[in-house]
């Protein structure tokens, strides 16, 4: 009979000195059993990945999203390709449950199961892969960050392009001289509400058009890269649920690129979670219906890339996207404009040259008392006021670095400046470096300016 002394009569010990119940050791047992009968099914996701991302889950960032998440690729994915009875499918189930409720059970079963010490496997982050954006974030926001991308990465090659400056300076008419498909049409510009958004693509010629046409296209290879992840005996037609799984792992660094919400894409995880009805009505959903065709095909044939002829891909010579942002001049807008500023952003200040700084603002529809700069503001302050903004919105320091995101200082109405081309380039220096003169001399916003000449 044990009497207590005798160590070979404690229960065995994990993680927080928590003895393993009887319960704990059928699980590892089970486990060793189905592990050993999948691992046969070479080509199919295995269990044993499922109960690895739970274990650690478990252990180190709980995510309830995540462990649906994970439930569902059981049940739709490895539950397809193994074909579990429903009573086996159940028991599997209860032990993922109960190895995401308990910690020391996930330690146990790596351990003893998997031959994994799953305390020692968080690697340290490498700083230099942290993106600038998340740096200024907190400890857990990186953690999550470097957890997403284990799901999958893409190189974001968005440029964002922030047009300010005061009310009829010429910002609409420069953006609509940038792009292609403006300045073909020769559009006089309203005078813009808000702010407005073009996202254009860089064209083999450096040109930029708008985007929309490469945009759907690079859906569409979204669309097969995620319907690829599904094993190909999957019958889509027929399944419940859940190649729209696939799409909720779009890449980690573009979603934390995205500009603005793209409703075709966005999907809702509580609905898809939970919902048979919603996932059956967005398999019919015309977007999705208009890929599966794409799907089989790639099923029946995988090595055979599908193309689409009507969109001119050939045209594009690289990937990269501007946004370009035109800002309202109005004063009326200027308060919110600042909440939009960002780091990962190039700013264009455009100056009127045909106005000296020292001369007062005449608004013509407001009072001119705007953001802190009262009644009768020169075009000095307008200058100082979106460059203060800029640096204070977007800008960072921090212990491990600092961001200047890159101000290229612009000046309108040439065509009515006095002299030749030479004489207009000098007096607008002129004008920028006596504007940029009256900061302190180590300000930091002079950080941000791109050639700067004094
Ligand atoms: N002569 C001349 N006119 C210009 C130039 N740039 C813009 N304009 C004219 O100035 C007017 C206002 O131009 P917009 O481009 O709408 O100015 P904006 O800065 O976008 O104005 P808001 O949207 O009100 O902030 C339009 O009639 C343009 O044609 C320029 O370089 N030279």
């Amino acid at each position: 009979m044990a009497d207590g002394n005798n160590p070979t009569d404690d229960p065995p010990v994990v993680g927080d000195d928590v003895g393993i119940d009887p319960q704990t050791l059928e699980i590892a047992r089970i486990l060793r059993s189905l592990d050993e009968e999948i691992t046969e099914e070479k080509s199919m996701p295995l269990l044993k990945e499922i109960i690895t991302q739970i274990a650690h889950e478990s252990v180190h960032d709980r995510n309830y999203n995540v462990l649906t998440d994970y439930m569902r690729r059981f049940v739709n994915v490895l539950g397809f390709s193994v074909q579990f009875s429903v009573s086996k499918t159940k028991e599997i189930i209860k032990i993922l449950l109960k190895i995401w409720n308990e910690p020391n059970v996930a330690r146990y079963v790596m351990q003893e199961v998997y031959k994994e010490d799953i305390d020692a496997a968080e690697k340290p982050f490498d700083p230099d892969k942290i993106p600038n954006a998340v740096k200024q974030l907190d400890d857990k926001a990186i953690k999550i960050f470097f957890k997403a991308l284990q799901d999958g990465e893409e190189e974001v090659k968005n440029i964002r392009l922030m047009v300010v400056g005061m009310f009829g300076v010429g910002k609409t008419s420069l953006v609509n001289n940038l792009i292609k498909d403006f300045r073909d049409k020769n559009i006089i510009p309203p005078s813009t509400e808000g702010i407005d958004l073009h996202r254009c693509q860089v064209m083999e010629d450096g040109d930029w058009c708008l985007d929309t046409k490469y945009k759907l296209q690079k859906y569409k290879n979204r669309m097969e890269s995620a319907f690829n992840k599904i094993p190909l005996n999957t019958n889509l037609a027929t399944a419940s649920t859940d190649y729209t799984d696939s799409i909720e792992g779009l890449p980690v660094k573009e979603q934390i690129d995205a500009d603005v919400p793209d409703n075709q894409i966005q999907t809702e995880p509580e609905k898809m979670n939970n919902n048979r009805d919603y996932t059956e009505q967005h398999v019919k959903d015309e977007f999705v219906q208009n890929y599966l065709p794409l799907v089989q095909k790639m099923n029946e044939n995988k090595d055979e890339p599908v193309k689409d002829s009507n969109v001119p891909l050939e045209r594009i010579k690289t990937e990269i996207t501007v946004s370009v942002w035109d800002f309202a001049g109005q004063t009326l807008y200027y308060s919110t404009h600042q909440f939009f500023l960002n780091q990962r952003s190039i700013y264009l200040v455009l100056m009127d040259m045909t106005k000296s700084l020292k001369d007062n603002v005449k608004e013509l529809d407001g009072s001119g008392i705007w953001c802190g700069l009262v009644n009768e503001c020169t075009y000095l302050d307008v200058f100082k006021f979106w460059l203060n903004a800029i640096h204070m919105y977007s800008g960072y320091k921090s212990t491990t670095g600092e961001i200047n995101p890159t101000v290229i200082l612009v000046g309108t109405r040439k065509d009515q400046m006095e002299g030749n081309d030479q004489d207009k380039e000098k007096t607008k220096d002129r004008y920028f470096n006596k504007a940029l003169l009256s900061f302190e001399r180590d300000s930091p916003v002079l950080n941000h300016i791109h050639e700067k000449i004094f």
